[in-house]
């Protein structure tokens, strides 16, 4: 896929301190051949270390974390602090220009709460400064947003990453999106799942194969489709993003099955997933 598509890369916190220098070289090869590029993480993992560490309780309500007002100063410190400032570092040692950002900068994220009562200051987005992305994609930087919003009155709120990054693709009308996870894509009694529709998913969400992290993952993708992201991509981020023919690996969310699958060469010149391992 050569040319000036938008992708959107979503790191999830149980991938994002282990990420290979193969995925590193995949951004790379995505930006060098002229795409806009732009990361969203997440760090559920580390921000769960450090409210033990500050013996902070939170609980999860469906699949979003309960967030009180030290709950969301945690959140904001770990993930606009290490994990936004380990990813910058990490893509500036693979010669990218990226630039980290939480959603609250430029009102990139400005959100609203959910359901106050029930989850405190967790938000959904609302609307996506896309301008800001834009200028900053049209300069070859690479955006890394933290999955902190804001809304008007300043009042900040905790995002789940894998929705704050359907809403960037979903804001910047994005050709591509990649949750870049732990796993392989959508496993069936280990089996990966290299397509999937909404109606597949909400089948196992109801059987109670899909849980836990991947839920919001999978309905983020099946709500980002749209007439321009045909596909959205679940895969691991321990390896490259394509095989050796180029085409991309993992889980394929689609609109239905079969189509253009494995037609387009999405990125040359990189290392493939067979060399990685
Ligand atoms: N059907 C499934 N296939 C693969 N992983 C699944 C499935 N259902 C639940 N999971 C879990 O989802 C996890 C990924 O979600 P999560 O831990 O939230 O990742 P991230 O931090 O990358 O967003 C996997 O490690 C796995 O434990
Ligand atoms: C509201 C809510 O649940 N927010 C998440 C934000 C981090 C996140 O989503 O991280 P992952 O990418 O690891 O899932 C949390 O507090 O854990």
């Amino acid at each position: 896929m050569k040319g000036s598509q938008t992708i959107v890369i979503k790191c999830g916190g149980s991938i994002v301190n282990e990420l290979t220098s193969s995925f590193f070289q995949s951004v790379k090869a995505l930006v060098e051949e002229g795409n806009s590029v732009v990361v969203v993480h997440g760090g559920g993992p580390d921000i769960e270390q450090m409210l033990k560490k500050l013996k902070i309780e939170s609980e999860f309500v469906d699949g979003l974390r309960k967030t009180s007002e030290d709950v969301l100063d945690v959140v904001t410190m770990v993930l606009s602090g290490k994990v936004n400032k380990n990813l910058v570092t990490m893509l500036q040692q693979h010669e990218l220009k990226p630039v980290g950002l939480s959603g609250c900068d430029g009102m990139l994220l400005e959100t609203e709460a959910i359901n106050t009562e029930k989850l405190g200051y967790v938000g959904e987005v609302v609307h996506v400064n896309s301008h800001l992305l834009t200028e900053l994609t049209a300069s070859n930087y690479v955006p890394v947003l933290s999955s902190i919003g804001v809304n008007k009155k300043g009042q900040r709120f905790n995002v789940n990453a894998d929705l704050a990054a359907g809403a960037v693709a979903q804001a910047l009308q994005a050709e591509k999106l990649l949750f870049v996870t732990d796993v392989q894509g959508v496993l069936v009694d280990g089996d990966l799942m290299e397509e999937l529709t909404k109606a597949d998913i909400d089948e196992l969400i109801e059987d109670g194969v899909i849980y836990g992290g991947m839920i919001p993952k999978v309905q983020a993708a099946s709500e980002a489709l749209s007439n321009t992201l045909n596909e959205v991509h679940i895969i691991s981020g321990k390896h490259s993003f394509v095989n050796e023919n180029g085409h991309m690996v993992g889980t394929a969310i689609k609109h239905e099955k079969g189509g253009n699958k494995n037609d387009e060469c999405f990125i040359s010149n990189v290392s493939t997933i067979g060399s990685s391992y």
